[in-house]
C-alpha cells in the first residue's frame, strides 16, 4: 500500500460562531489507496461529517491539507461525489433525469447525447433502478431514493465516493440489501469510498479499514483497524468468521470502553 492517492495531512478544524470557538478536529493524518473502502466511525458530534466535508471541499480545514491524486482540495468538484443520509434528489425530476442532470454536467463536453443516455441508464442499472427510471423521488421508497442518489454519484465517475451515513435512515432489511449492492458495486468498479457510519457491523462488513475517531473536542484518529476479510464478502458467512468477530469486538471496545460517549452538559 502506498497511500499516495488521497492524503489527509495534519487536518484540523476550528469553528468560530457567535463569539464561541470550538475545536472540532485536530491533527488528522490518513493516507488512502485508490480502491480502498474506508469507514469513519465515532460518537455523535465528534466531527465525522466535518472531516468528510473537508475532503469533499465543502468545508475548509483550519490547518493542514487534503491532497487528492497530487492536487490540493480547495473546493467541491466532480472528482468527489457525496451521498448524504437524506437523499438530495431534485423532487420534480424523475430518477433518470436526476442522474442525467449530473451526467450532462460532468460529461456534456466529452460524451455525445446518445452516450450520455446510455451512461445514465448504465448507472441506474448498476443500482437496479432502471425499471423505475420514470418515477419521481416522492413515488419511490427511501431505499430506492438512496439508490438513485448512489447512481447519480457513480455516474459522475468520481475519484472518491463520499458517503455520509448513506443507509442511516433505512430500515434494517433495506439497509442490508443496499449494503450488499454497494459491496457488489465496489467489487466491480474498485472505486475509492469513504463512508461515515454509526453501525459497527456495517463498518466491518464493508470496509478495508476502519477509522475510529476519539470524542471531541479536538477529535483525532484514535485507532485505525484493518479488516483482513477476503472479498467478496457474504454477510451470513462473515457473521461467524473469527476475523469478522475480532474486528467487531475491537471497534466495540474502542467505542464503549476506551472512548465512551459523554453527553454534553
Ligand atoms: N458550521 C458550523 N459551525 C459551528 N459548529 C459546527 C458547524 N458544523 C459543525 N459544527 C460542530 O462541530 C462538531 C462536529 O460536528 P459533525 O457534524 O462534524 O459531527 P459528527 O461526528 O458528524 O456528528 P453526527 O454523528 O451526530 O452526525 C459538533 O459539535 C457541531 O456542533
Amino acid at each position: 500500500m502506498s497511500g499516495e492517492f488521497l492524503r489527509i495531512e495534519g487536518v484540523g478544524k476550528t469553528y468560530v460562531s457567535g463569539g464561541k470557538t470550538s475545536h472540532v478536529l485536530a491533527d488528522i493524518d490518513l493516507a488512502i489507496d485508490a480502491g480502498e473502502y474506508i469507514s469513519i466511525i465515532g460518537h455523535s458530534g465528534c466531527g465525522k461529517s466535518t472531516l468528510l466535508n473537508i475532503i469533499g471541499g465543502l468545508t475548509r480545514a483550519t490547518t493542514g491539507a487534503v491532497i487528492l491524486d497530487h492536487s490540493e482540495v480547495n473546493s467541491p468538484g466532480p472528482d468527489r461525489a457525496i451521498v448524504f443520509q437524506n437523499h438530495s434528489l431534485l423532487p420534480w425530476l424523475t430518477a433518470y433525469e436526476n442522474v442525467r442532470l449530473a451526467v450532462d454536467k460532468v460529461s456534456g463536453g466529452t460524451r455525445s447525447r446518445a452516450e450520455r443516455h446510455d451512461w445514465t441508464l448504465h448507472n441506474l442499472e448498476l443500482v437496479h433502478m432502471a425499471h423505475a427510471r420514470d418515477k419521481r423521488p416522492a413515488e419511490v421508497s427511501g431505499g430506492m431514493k438512496q439508490r438513485i442518489g448512489i447512481a447519480r454519484a457513480l455516474a459522475m465517475e468520481p475519484k472518491v465516493l463520499l458517503l455520509d451515513e448513506p443507509f442511516g435512515a433505512l430500515d434494517a432489511l433495506t439497509r442490508a440489501h443496499l449494503q450488499d449492492q454497494v459491496m457488489q458495486i465496489h467489487m466491480k468498479l474498485r472505486n475509492t469510498v469513504i463512508m461515515i457510519t454509526h453501525d459497527v457491523d456495517e463498518a466491518v462488513l464493508l470496509s478495508d479499514r476502519i477509522v475510529m475517531m476519539t470524542n471531541g473536542p479536538a477529535a483525532q484518529i484514535g485507532q485505525l483497524l484493518t479488516v483482513p476479510l477476503a472479498r467478496p464478502r457474504n454477510r451470513l458467512e462473515a457473521a461467524s468468521d473469527p476475523i469478522y468477530l475480532n474486528c467487531r469486538e475491537a471497534v466495540l471496545r474502542f467505542l464503549y470502553e476506551r472512548h465512551r460517549y459523554v453527553e454534553a452538559a
